[in-house]
């Protein structure tokens, strides 16, 4: 891998004496992270069933390394969502924010989804996740994979954060900010990071960040915190991103977060800022086992606090017909009755959040748990309702063996040849769902979807 002189420059005047210590990391192996999905499996049980070899990440209790011959990616369990594959520094910032179950919680930039499914796993179902994204595109992939974790609780969203702190103002205990940065943290992971890396992106993304920041400080009650981080090493996009939104909000103070793990301060000399920004902290990858970020926890001390009409849901909410023919499949099919808010969405039907009629005023994706849609006068489940229930609670299922051939034909979307009662059969990997399949005859009609099939 060749790094640009430029970059290396910047790295050694800032570094000085540490230059040597990271640039050496370069040639280490790379750390490799998954963290468990704790609204599927427990850390413990995991760990009696995972057929890799783990080892703790300090800041995350649900955090492991694993070796890069293992390839969990490539596992029927990460099809049945019980982890996501996750840089470990990354693990840190929605470690930080402590995120509680109850609590309205906002993911600024979420694509793909591995903070909101961590945020999302501590939240353990209950209060409020937004997970926001301004492409398109990747708000999409967020919304696959908060259904593959079983997310409940989370709205999509394709939105402006400018346009929600103009309707929001207030309204959110938390709020996450891992903005696009300049990805020198990335070189190693994602080396066509390398070709785009320059100056002018530095301070491109410096004012994107700094824009964003804005919104999200609006978007916070008083009392609320803000964690703020980049997975790069650019004073100009960490310190100086933080100096200038401190001098730009007084309504603000940075708390400590501690220095431990191999996490080091902030340095104020670099921006010629104040020393508060001390409380910040970097992670080297000289210093703990990852490719490296910066993060700063900050507390809204005062501000404008939410004033909204209170949340209630929305018009869209379910005809009668629509809800007569899901109760129908559900006596067919299932062993439990499903309750909450029924939601349709165009012919898709969810049970969504309370609040989710606040959020139909932005482009919203998904709204809570996605159970399948209507076609011409039946009910065909989705892929959210296979991964968001238990075995238990479905009347026909088919279980295989995560060590079994049949289970990677099941995730190929092939036929299985498989002999069950007619109609809806839930398979599933070791008692963990993967999908649907429709038994006619002696053969298992695969529903897998077509975009989410395991390819060699
Ligand atoms: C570093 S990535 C986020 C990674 C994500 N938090 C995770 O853990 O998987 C940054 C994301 O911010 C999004 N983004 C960039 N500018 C944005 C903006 N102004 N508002 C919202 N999202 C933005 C990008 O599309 C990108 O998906």
């Amino acid at each position: 891998m060749r790094l640009p002189e430029k970059f290396l420059e910047r790295m050694e005047q800032l570094l000085g004496e540490e230059y040597k210590a990271f640039i050496a990391s370069y040639r280490e192996p790379r750390h490799y992270g998954l963290r468990v999905n704790t609204l599927k499996i427990s850390v413990e049980k995991f760990k009696r069933i995972t057929p890799f070899s783990l080892e703790p990440v300090p800041w995350t209790e649900d955090g492991f390394y694993f070796n890069e011959e293992a390839r969990p990616g490539k596992h029927p369990y990460y099809y049945a969502g019980l982890y996501y594959i996750q840089e470990p520094s990354a693990m840190a910032p929605a470690a930080l924010l402590k995120v509680k179950p109850g609590e309205r919680v906002l993911d600024l930039c979420a694509a793909p989804g591995g903070k909101s499914t961590q945020m999302a796993a501590a939240m353990a179902g209950e209060g409020l996740l937004v997970a926001n994204d301004i492409n398109f595109q990747r708000s999409r992939v967020l919304a696959k994979v908060l259904e593959l974790f079983a997310v409940k609780n989370a709205v999509v969203i394709n939105e402006q954060p400018e346009r929600l702190a103009q309707r929001l103002p207030g309204y959110f205990d938390k709020v996450l900010v891992d903005a696009t940065c300049s990805g020198e943290g990335m070189f190693r992971k994602d080396p066509a990071v390398i070709g785009k890396w320059g100056p002018s992106l530095i301070e491109r993304c410096a004012g994107g960040q700094r824009a964003v920041l804005r919104a999200a400080a609006r978007l916070l009650r008083p009392g609320g915190i803000l964690v703020y981080s980049t997975c790069t090493f650019a004073p100009e996009e960490n310190e100086g991103v933080i100096e200038k939104f401190l001098r730009e909000h007084p309504e603000f103070c940075l708390l400590e977060i501690p220095k431990e793990y191999g996490f080091v301060s902030g340095n104020p000399e670099w921006v010629n800022g104040r020393e508060e920004l001390r409380k910040c902290v970097r992670l080297w990858p000289h210093r703990v086992k990852g490719e490296g970020h910066f993060i700063a926890m900050l507390k809204k001390e005062s501000g404008e606090a939410e004033n909204l009409p209170p949340s209630k849901m929305p018009g869209r909410s379910l005809p009668n017909k629509y809800f007569e023919m899901f109760r129908e499949f559900e006596k067919d099919n299932l062993k439990v009755q499903l309750e909450g808010n029924f939601y349709l969405m165009g012919n898709h039907l969810y049970i969504a959040p309370q609040e989710t009629g606040l959020f139909e005023q932005f482009k919203l994706l998904r709204a809570g748990w996605y159970l399948g849609s209507f076609k011409k006068n039946r009910f065909e489940p989705g892929q959210g309702l296979a991964l968001g229930l238990k075995k238990e609670q479905v009347q026909r299922t088919l279980d295989l063996r995560g060590d079994s051939e049949e289970v990677i034909h099941y995730l190929k979307k092939e036929t299985l040849s498989f002999r069950g009662q007619p109609g809806w059969t839930l398979v599933c990997v070791d008692g963990f769902p993967l999908g649907w399949g429709k038994q006619t005859g002696k053969f298992l009609k695969n529903y897998y979807p077509t975009a989410w099939r395991w390819v060699d």
